[in-house]
């Protein structure tokens, strides 16, 4: 069918979601969802599939993708850390160990509706007082789930990741191309 001038809505106001894809050189129209996130009391991945849903389902259009991701330590969401005192104490908290990431997806098209959720795994050195006064005075963790952005200064921080690094910074790129692909959504 090819995609032609019709623009994937994407149902977030996350700006890593909107470079990744349009990076892939999908055209975009980006429309932020007005929804609640923090009033649902699900376990870690089941949160994170119900605010997805909750974002596409806000936003009208042929073509919508809406994700969220949710930092999941032994089983206790992590959001977005709301100030830097709370930063510091995540950060604390994920030092020296592992943890889960989860990102849930959102996809609608003309064939209907796809809900997914991907995991991966993180784990990050041990960090001295120093480091992570450090890490939290760049503020780029305030705005990221857990605390942290693997894809920025965070790549300090870690030791390695299971499974797909995309996932950890907020979609799954490579599925969500997938499924658009076989549905001739293309770029
Ligand atoms: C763990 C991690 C999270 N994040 C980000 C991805 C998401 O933007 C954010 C998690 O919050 P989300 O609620 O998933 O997304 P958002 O609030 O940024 O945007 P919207 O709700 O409009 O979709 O954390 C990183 O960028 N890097 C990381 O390594």
């Amino acid at each position: 069918m090819g995609s032609g001038q019709t623009p994937l809505v994407l149902a977030s106001g996350s700006p890593r979601r909107k470079a990744l894809l349009e990076a892939l050189g999908y055209p975009l129209k980006v429309v932020v969802p007005g929804v609640a996130e923090e009033d649902l009391a699900l376990p870690p991945q089941e949160l994170a599939r119900a605010l997805a849903r909750r974002k596409g389902e806000a936003v009208e259009g042929e073509w919508v993708l809406a994700a969220d991701t949710v930092v999941d330590l032994d089983g206790e969401v992590l959001g977005k850390p709301k100030d830097p005192e709370e930063n510091r104490r995540f950060l604390g908290r994920l030092s020296g160990r592992a943890h889960l990431v989860h990102t849930a997806f959102y996809l609608r098209t003309p064939k209907g509706v796809v809900e997914e959720v991907h995991t991966a795994k993180v784990f990050f050195r041990p960090l001295s007082e120093e480091e992570i006064a450090w890490y939290v005075d760049s503020g780029e963790g305030l705005d990221k789930a857990g605390g942290y952005g693997a894809q920025g200064l965070g790549m300090a921080l870690l030791e390695r990741v299971e499974g797909d690094f995309y996932t950890v910074v907020g979609l799954p790129v490579s599925r969500v191309f997938a499924l658009l692909w076989e549905r001739g959504f293309r770029p």
